[in-house]
């Protein structure tokens, strides 16, 4: 049985008044089509309305933290999505991006006062990326972008403002 994981939820939360935002990359197309899609299923498979998803984009992971400061300054929103991918290359621009994205994502939730779920997926391997958006031919892995999902309906059900 494996230890590694969430595990089944501890409760089904009704996503039907929760209002979100999916702020995402476009950089590693394929793999952030389909993260996005999965949070998008799950959040519809709890109730929520497609028109309460509202979904932007930028160029890349390190554009992620002023976008959603800005999208959540323009808009209210119950919980917000930042969804980015990140594959190691030849040079140090991958560790330096995740470090910086990461806790630049942590710290927002304190200035936006709403719910950031951590969508950034930080691989060492496209491979890696592949397996944990679904997309690999041994469908070693699930969506991650489902867990995203329920975590977002989740927290803004919980600790929405
Ligand atoms: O380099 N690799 C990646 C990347 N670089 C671009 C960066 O996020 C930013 O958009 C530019 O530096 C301009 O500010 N952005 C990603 O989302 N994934 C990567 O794997």
């Amino acid at each position: 049985m494996a230890v590694k994981g969430l595990g089944k939820p501890d409760q089904v939360y009704d996503g039907s008044n929760v209002k979100v935002g999916i702020i995402h990359a476009r950089w590693n197309k394929e793999i952030i089509d389909a993260l996005v899609k999965g949070a998008i299923d799950r959040m519809l498979s709890l109730g929520v309305q497609e028109q309460n998803i509202i979904v932007e984009t930028v160029p890349g992971s390190f554009e992620l933290p002023y976008a959603t400061k800005r999208f959540c300054e323009m808009s209210q929103y119950d919980v917000v999505i930042p969804i980015g991918v990140l594959i190691k290359g030849s040079t140090m621009h991958f560790e330096y991006i995740s470090e910086s994205t990461t806790h630049a994502l942590m710290r927002l939730q304190e200035s936006i006062n709403t719910p950031v779920i951590f969508g950034l997926l930080t691989c060492l391997t496209e491979q890696q990326a592949l397996a944990r958006a679904g997309l690999d031919a041994a469908k070693s892995m699930h969506n991650h972008g489902e867990d995203w999902g329920a975590a977002a309906v989740e927290m803004a059900v919980k600790f929405g403002a």
